[in-house]
């Protein structure tokens, strides 16, 4: 069975095309077949697509950026065209799986799409403006190119849908309860992929395991998880919430948008895009939102990327403390997506803080690409893992299952 992943990013969209083995097991990732990746943020007006598969092929080519759709169709036909083909036609394809990043109240678990689940996904979109949008534009990409084949949406909200009331509910008014103003939390698919390869790398049960994971990409949240669920999380009723990422503020007082608007003339719309989009990493700094552009920029001496950092840093302690409450007690602290897989410097800084837990990481270890391992020292009372994580690889797992 062949199971197809679109992953689409606010500048990016991620592709995967797996050989599904007789039985989908979660701990061991299997590589794909073809995977695709295409770039907008280099070039202005420009598309970088970068193309490999199983066999060793690989294709590099840039096109100018036209709609999404169109970019995609043309990453898609890099499957059954060209040195890079691993199929004959598009029906070879079995089944397509998203991620979508908002699911609501509605979806608690990933569902077959259907045009009730487009509607909900658009309506969604105001709550996740620089995600649910391209989520759609790729559901139609898929229909207009492929026609008839089944999709599943997986959705970034699902795995928190067990958030106890008292994490999930503002302390607003109580209306909003029933206006489906509430935490939802986000990157689920990715929390769950890495609880459970955490628990597999550790040889134990998840059940038994009180984690913290620390998905740290552009976009940045933590997740303390008990009982394999997700009782925790930092992101809340949009993925604006929480820890400082790239160019998004994260949490601030709320009081800030009021003065705002009051002071100025400030919309909705321009608030949306500061704290969105230029916000962050990128905010503070004036530099990038990429945590490889701030290194850089701290090396030369700039100080402005350095208060970036240490702003990130503090945050980034700031929830784990938090996590550790709610969890009453740690035995596994997760890193993962770029920044948490490949920062040494990020990881190192954050554990330094957890020495009073008995936590401590082999410096050795921590630099060294440590992908799947666990970094810490022997005698430590945490373990710390850097997982990589597998949200392509979850979601066609999913797509799996609504196929059997
Ligand atoms: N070697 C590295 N060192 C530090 N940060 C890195 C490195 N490689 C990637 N990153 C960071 O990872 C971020 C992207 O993470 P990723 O998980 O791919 O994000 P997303 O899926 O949200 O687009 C980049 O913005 C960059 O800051
Ligand atoms: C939900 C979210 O923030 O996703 P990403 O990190 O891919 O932007
Ligand atoms: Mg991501």
């Amino acid at each position: 069975m062949k199971i197809l992943v679109l992953n689409a990013g606010s500048s990016s969209q991620k592709s995967c095309l797996y050989e599904m083995p007789e039985e989908a097991i979660v701990e061991e990732a299997i590589a794909p077949l073809w995977e695709a990746k295409v770039d907008w943020t280099h070039h202005e007006g420009m598309a970088e697509i970068e193309v490999k598969t199983s066999t060793g092929q690989k294709l590099q080519e840039e096109i100018p950026a036209k709609s999404r759709g169109e970019i995609i169709a043309h990453m898609l036909d890099t499957l059954w065209n060209g040195s890079t083909q691993v199929i004959s036609k598009p029906s070879e394809i079995d089944g397509v799986g998203h991620r979508v990043v908002h699911g609501g109240e509605d979806y608690r678990e990933s569902v077959v799409i259907t045009e009730d689940v487009k509607d909900a996904i658009a309506r969604l979109a105001n709550l996740a403006p620089v995600h649910n949008p391209v989520n759609l534009e790729g559901i139609q990409a898929i229909d207009d190119y492929l026609g008839q084949v089944k999709q599943v949406a997986v959705f970034d909200t699902a795995f928190h849908s067990s958030l106890p009331d008292a994490a999930a509910i503002y302390p607003g008014p109580y209306d909003w309860v029933e206006k489906g103003i509430r935490r939802y939390g986000f990157h689920g698919i990715s929390h769950q992929y890495c609880a459970q390869r955490a628990a597999h790398l550790l040889n134990k049960d998840l059940e038994s395991l009180r984690l913290i994971t620390c998905h740290l990409g552009n976009g940045c949240s933590l997740a303390a998880i008990k009982n394999g669920r997700s009782i925790e999380t930092t992101m809340g009723f949009t993925p604006l919430d929480g820890l400082m990422m790239g160019t998004r503020s994260g949490s601030v007082d709320p009081g800030i948008l009021i003065y705002l608007l009051q002071q100025s003339d400030d919309s909705a719309q321009n608030l949306d895009n500061l704290l969105n989009r230029a916000s962050g990493l990128l905010g503070i700094s004036g530099v990038s939102g990429d945590m490889r552009q701030i290194q850089k920029a701290i090396a030369q001496g700039n100080p402005r990327a350095q208060l970036a950092w240490d702003i990130y840093i503090h945050r980034l302690r700031y929830y784990i403390g938090a996590m550790l409450a709610i969890l009453q007690g740690l035995d596994v602290l997760v890193f993962t997506a770029g920044v948490g897989e490949n920062a040494p410097d990020i990881r190192a800084a954050t554990c330094e803080a957890f020495g009073f837990l008995g936590l401590h990481i082999d410096p050795e270890k921590n630099q060294h690409k440590p992908i799947d391992i666990d970094i810490a020292t022997p005698d430590s009372k945490v373990r710390v893992l850097v997982i990589h994580t597998q949200e392509d690889w979850a979601i066609a797992q999913e797509c799996w299952r609504h196929l059997q």
